[in-house]
Parts: structure tokens; C-alpha cells; sequence
């Protein structure tokens, strides 16, 4: 994390602001919450009942645990003051205008792949994540925030993959043949994630539609122009 305290201020203070004004307006609040809350998963794969295993004094504790009081916060005035409130647990998301440097998996595999240069696998490399297609996380945030659902609703795609197995995918997709470079882990990188969706396919009538193929053509397509790839020609 780039500035810790910043990550957390901006999660609980932030959420507290939020809330406020909520009452005042009586506005119903939607929280972008996340699938780090479950950490380092023991139950796989993660339903919303899961309680999860986060440490609270690691590298990734500033996000994961500010993400999970403001969770608390979303309830605990939801109780006091009445206020209506949605929780989208938001499992790793990518897609066009994601940030090119980031860090975030999706997007340095991509550009190091379009670049040329060998692609970063953090060992051991078969630790898994599910990518969802950021139109899919849109609708699905849409369904969340027109229904009577109040409990928290993972989002996410379940089709799981390795690092690994992700870095040859983005290859194959791409049709360009790279390295891979073994770095170092991650301390408490979380070794498996996938999303039980059932509570959104059943309360909100959703499930995510764009394959992981065409979603990583598109956010290819998009990071080519970025990088200044595409001549004018091919753009027309
Ligand atoms: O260059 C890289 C980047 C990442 N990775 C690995 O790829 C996996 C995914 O890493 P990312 O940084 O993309 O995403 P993470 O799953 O760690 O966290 C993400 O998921 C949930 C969201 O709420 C967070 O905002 C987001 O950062 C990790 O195992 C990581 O070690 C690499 O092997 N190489």
C-alpha cells in the first residue's frame, strides 16, 4: 500500500462523512466493500456468512481491515439511524481505463506483454484470483442498488484461474509469446479466491456475462491506444 494511513483514513473517515450526510438526506448508501475482507481464505469457495482470516498487522491490514469496519459503520448506522444500506463485496475487477500502473495484476501483465518485457509472476504462482469485466461489476452494483437486499452480496466471476495460468492466458490472447520472471511473494498474498455467488443470482438475478478472453481483447485493445501502439490507420 501506497500511504497506509491515508488507505484507512479514507475508509473510515471517509465512510463516516458519507453516512452523515446520508442521514441528513436520507439517502440510501451504497459501500464498495471488497473480497479482501475474507483475507487469506480458509473456506473456499468464499460465501458471505465466511467470517474470514485477516492479519491485522501485515502490509495488507490498513485495506482489508479499514474495508471491514467500514462494514461495521454501514450496519451500525443502519440500525441507530435508520439509515438504507447496500454492501458489495467487489471480487478483482478489471477492464478498459484501469490505471496502466497500478500494480494490480491484470493491468502489469497486460502492458509488460504489449511492451515486450518478461511478465512479474510473484512465486509460488499457483495462488488463484476470478476476474470479473467491469461492465459485469456495473449491472451487478445497478441490480444491488434497486433491490430490498441490505445484507452484504459478493460480486465477482467464479472462474478461477492460477497466476500462472493467467500469465499464459494474457499470451494466448494477446499472441504474444513472453518470459516469465519469478519475483519474490507477497507477504500474505491470499492463496485462493473465488466468489460463491449464489446470493446474487438469487436475490438480484445476476451473474456476470463477458468471458474472461473477451474482456482481457477489450482492456488489450484499450492499453494498445494508451501506449500509443495503435497508428491512426487501424483506429478508423
Ligand atoms: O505483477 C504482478 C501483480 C500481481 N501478482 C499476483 O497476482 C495476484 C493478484 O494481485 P492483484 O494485485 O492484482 O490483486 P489482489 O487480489 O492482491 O488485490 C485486489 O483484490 C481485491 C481488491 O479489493 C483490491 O483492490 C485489489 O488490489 C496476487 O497473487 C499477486 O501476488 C503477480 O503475480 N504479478
Amino acid at each position: 500500500m501506497y500511504n497506509p494511513v491515508k488507505t484507512i483514513k479514507s475508509n473510515t473517515i471517509g465512510t463516516i462523512n458519507v453516512l452523515g450526510l446520508a442521514k441528513r438526506v436520507k439517502a440510501r448508501v451504497l459501500f464498495a466493500s471488497t473480497s479482501e475482507i475474507y483475507g487469506d481464505p480458509e473456506e473456499h469457495p468464499q460465501k458471505e456468512t465466511y467470517w474470514g482470516h485477516v492479519n491485522t498487522i501485515g502490509p495488507r491490514a490498513c485495506y482489508d481491515e479499514s474495508k471491514r469496519v467500514a462494514e461495521t459503520l454501514m450496519y451500525a448506522y443502519s440500525k441507530r439511524d435508520h439509515i438504507d444500506v447496500r454492501v458489495a463485496r467487489i471480487f478483482n475487477t478489471y477492464g478498459p481505463r484501469m490505471h496502466m500502473y497500478d500494480g494490480r495484476v491484470v493491468s502489469n501483465f497486460i502492458v509488460q506483454t504489449l511492451n515486450g518485457h518478461p511478465l512479474t509472476v510473484y512465486a509460488p504462482g499457483n495462488q488463484t484470483r476470478s476476474f470479473m469485466y467491469v461492465s459485469d461489476l456495473v449491472s451487478g452494483l445497478m441490480k444491488l442498488m434497486n433491490s430490498n437486499y441490505s445484507l452484504p452480496c459478493n460480486l465477482g466471476n467464479p472462474e478461477e484461474h492460477t497466476i500462472l495460468e493467467f500469465a499464459q492466458l494474457v499470451q494466448d490472447i494477446t499472441g504474444v509469446k513472453g518470459k516469465v520472471s519469478m519475483k519474490k511473494s507477497q507477504q500474505d498474498d491470499p492463496h485462493k479466491r473465488k466468489p460463491d455467488i449464489t446470493v446474487a443470482k438469487t436475490q438480484l438475478g445476476w451473474e456476470p456475462k463477458v468471458s474472461l478472453r473477451d474482456g482481457i481483447l477489450k482492456t488489450t485493445a484499450y492499453f494498445r491506444k494508451e501506449l500509443g501502439l495503435v497508428d491512426n490507420e487501424q483506429e478508423q
